[in-house]
């Protein structure tokens, strides 16, 4: 199958190169970006010396849609939602990682992205890309709204608990902590290295995009209209997300029973590892693969629920979960190309 990526000279669109270059079943047709059309994708990023040697091109619906089978965009918010559907149009399916088409509330979007929505008339296609969740709808996609990296990490890591019913709704509190390539490889004066260096920060909270995001998957899944607390962090290290989730119990429930609901929730999810009791995941475990970790502890004194929940953002936060979603939608074993032994230390 020939894919074509928009995008691909970003921190996203370089990590499926890496991902689909090791892919049987799929060869790169296409590298496409804005900015740097033109240049070779190797002058920007020379690790892909003789592993991808292509000529970044610029965009041409036409012949895009001639070239490639399926597409991915990994360009900012507001670039997909007016290129998505001339693409749906002509029959080449397309997986966004940006979060133009992840809410289904137009106004949602304008409000939490301050964007302005242009042509939302193709919203009605979008499957939410969470893929343990939503496979069976991903199987049957146009169009795939690869979810953000901080709601893959705080949904997976507290839907199944949601989903049992036993936390009390609105009490839900996530603190987040990600590394400096979540913010992409543009420069910028929050992402320089005095900045980041030595230095945790606190950004967003209150009004971060990924709010609402998550406030409609649990919705759509458990038929709970809830608000959440989302604090947001940045800390120094390069890549991975860690969310912490807090949320009150309804009932006295053992960890070990919880990690046991938990385990069967996942049993038939590749990327999801729930750990013993007692075990804490920790961002470095998930460097450079598609693993979601989960670590677990009802608190009985405060009978509260803390999860702790790691991805590398750039891989199942990001272009991972996207490959994931294209194998899902091609029939494909959803581990195809994607079985990453973590990089450690
Ligand atoms: N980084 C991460 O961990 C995650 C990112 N995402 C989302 O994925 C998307 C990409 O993120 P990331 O890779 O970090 O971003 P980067 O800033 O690193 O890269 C952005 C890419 O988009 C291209 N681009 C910019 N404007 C346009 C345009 N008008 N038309 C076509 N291409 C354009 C750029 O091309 P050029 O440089 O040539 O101008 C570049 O290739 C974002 O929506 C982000 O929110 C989601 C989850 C995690
Ligand atoms: C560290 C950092 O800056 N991370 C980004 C997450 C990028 C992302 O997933 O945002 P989209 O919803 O636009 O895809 C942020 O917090 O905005």
């Amino acid at each position: 199958m020939k894919v074509g990526i928009i995008g691909a000279n970003g921190y996203s669109g370089v990590e499926l190169i890496r991902l689909l270059k090791q892919h049987p079943n799929v060869d790169i047709e296409m590298l496409i970006s804005h900015s740097t059309s033109g240049k070779n994708v190797k002058e920007l990023y020379p690790h892909l010396s003789e592993v991808c040697e292509k000529t970044l091109e610029s965009i041409d619906v036409q012949d895009v849609s001639d070239r490639v089978d399926l597409l991915f965009f990994a360009t900012p918010s507001g670039v997909s939602q007016g290129l998505v559907p001339k693409f749906i149009n002509k029959g080449v399916p397309c997986i966004d990682l940006s979060g133009d088409f992840r809410l289904k509330d137009p106004d949602a979007y304008t409000k939490w992205y301050q964007k302005q929505g242009a042509d939302r008339s193709d919203l009605e296609q979008a499957v939410y890309g969470l893929a343990e969740i939503n496979h069976k709808e991903i199987k049957e996609a146009k169009l795939i709204a690869n979810p953000g990296c901080y709601p893959t990490a705080s949904l997976l890591g507290i839907l199944p608990a949601i989903k049992m019913g036993i936390t009390q709704p609105d009490t839900l509190i996530i603190d987040g902590k990600s590394g400096i390539s979540g913010a992409g490889r543009g420069v910028s004066i929050g992402s320089h290295f005095c900045e980041v260096n030595e230095n945790i920060k606190a950004y967003k909270l209150g009004s971060h995009q990924h709010i609402p995001e998550i406030e409609q998957t649990i919705q759509d899944n458990a038929g709970i209209d809830t608000n959440i607390s989302f604090s947001p962090h940045l800390v120094p290290m390069t890549r991975g997300i860690m969310c912490t989730i807090y949320a009150d119990l309804k009932q006295q429930l053992s960890t070990e029973e919880i990690v046991g609901y938990y385990k069967d929730f996942y049993h038939k999810s590749h990327f999801v590892r729930v750990r013993e009791p007692g075990v804490w995941p920790a961002t470095k475990e998930v460097y450079g693969s598609n693993y979601c970790d989960i670590g677990l502890i009802a608190d009985s004194r405060t009978n509260r629920l803390t999860v702790v929940s790691v991805i590398d953002n750039v891989v199942k936060g990001a272009s991972g979960q996207a490959v994931q979603n294209m194998n899902l939608l091609n029939g494909w074993d959803e581990w195809t190309g994607l079985n990453l032994t973590p990089v450690y230390p």
